[in-house]
């Protein structure tokens, strides 16, 4: 059988994907699809951290507009991705796979605390580590949580699982005339303002020579491709 062309990955997961149809919250049966994908990798022997959106839930800037300050809103937020961090590390867990969560805001009798080196340690006893809360401060987004933890625990790529197949021109869901990148730099992908992904998550990936892929949650196997290096989704690079 070939081998993976990763040997550790940084995995973004969309919190909005975990609402499957419904119109908020976790669906189960959609968590259930995203744990298969995520085994059919570690069963290979990849080492596996993941970083949870928490769109799903809550978003800082939704709280604004109902005149809420922001960086309360933005707190709010990050402890919506812990919920769904725990959420998928029970999923985990019920489907034979060893994960833990670690929560970037202190919530000690809840989840740990990011430590970089002991994440490093369950990543290298094979353990799927789940970093909860993003970077710990507002003004950010889990977008950059990947890219940082990404960075921090030498992932070799980040991979962002979204609700799109890949990168476009324009917003899909918005402009039907869009058409996919099979690959773009950083630079242009900044320089186009494309909205798949925050710039300052771009920005850190291309200083850090960090490449990315964006691929649909929603399409069985995709993961899987990726991690094999098959031509899958948009391959963001230096
Ligand atoms: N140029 C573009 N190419 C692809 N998708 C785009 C583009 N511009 C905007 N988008 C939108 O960006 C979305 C993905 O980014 P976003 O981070 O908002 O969602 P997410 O991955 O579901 O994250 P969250 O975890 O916050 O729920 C896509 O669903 C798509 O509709
Ligand atoms: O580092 C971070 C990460 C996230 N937030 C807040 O959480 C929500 C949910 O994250 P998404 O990336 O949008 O899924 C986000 O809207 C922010 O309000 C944050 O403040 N800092």
């Amino acid at each position: 059988m070939t081998a993976p062309k990763f040997r550790r990955i940084l995995l973004k997961l969309s919190g909005e994907a975990l609402m499957g149809d419904d119109a908020y919250g976790i669906n189960p049966a959609m968590l259930g699809s995203i744990v298969a994908e995520i085994k059919s990798v570690t069963d290979l022997g990849v080492e596996l951290g993941v970083v949870i959106g928490g769109g799903n839930i809550f978003r800082g800037v939704g709280g604004t507009a109902t005149g809420m300050d922001r960086a309360t809103a933005d707190y709010m937020g990050m402890l919506a991705t812990v919920m769904n961090a725990m959420a998928l590390s029970d999923a985990m867990r019920q489907a034979g796979i060893n994960a833990r969560v670690q929560s970037a805001l202190n919530i000690e009798q809840v989840v740990e605390p990011y430590i970089r080196g002991k994440a490093i340690r369950y990543l290298e006893e094979g353990k799927v580590v789940i970093f909860g809360a993003g970077t710990g401060n507002p003004f950010f987004t889990t977008d950059t949580a990947a890219a940082l933890r990404g960075s921090e625990i030498g992932a070799e790529m980040v991979l962002k699982a979204t609700k799109v197949d890949g990168i476009y021109t324009a917003d899909p869901k918005k402009d039907p005339q869009a058409t996919r990148f099979a690959r773009i730099s950083f630079d242009e992908a900044i320089g186009r303002n494309l909205a798949v992904m925050d710039a300052t998550a771009f920005a850190l990936c291309r200083d850090q020579k960090l490449p990315i892929n964006v691929f649909s949650i929603f399409k069985t196997g995709a993961l899987k491709r990726v991690v094999m290096g098959e031509d899958e989704g948009t391959l963001v690079h230096v």
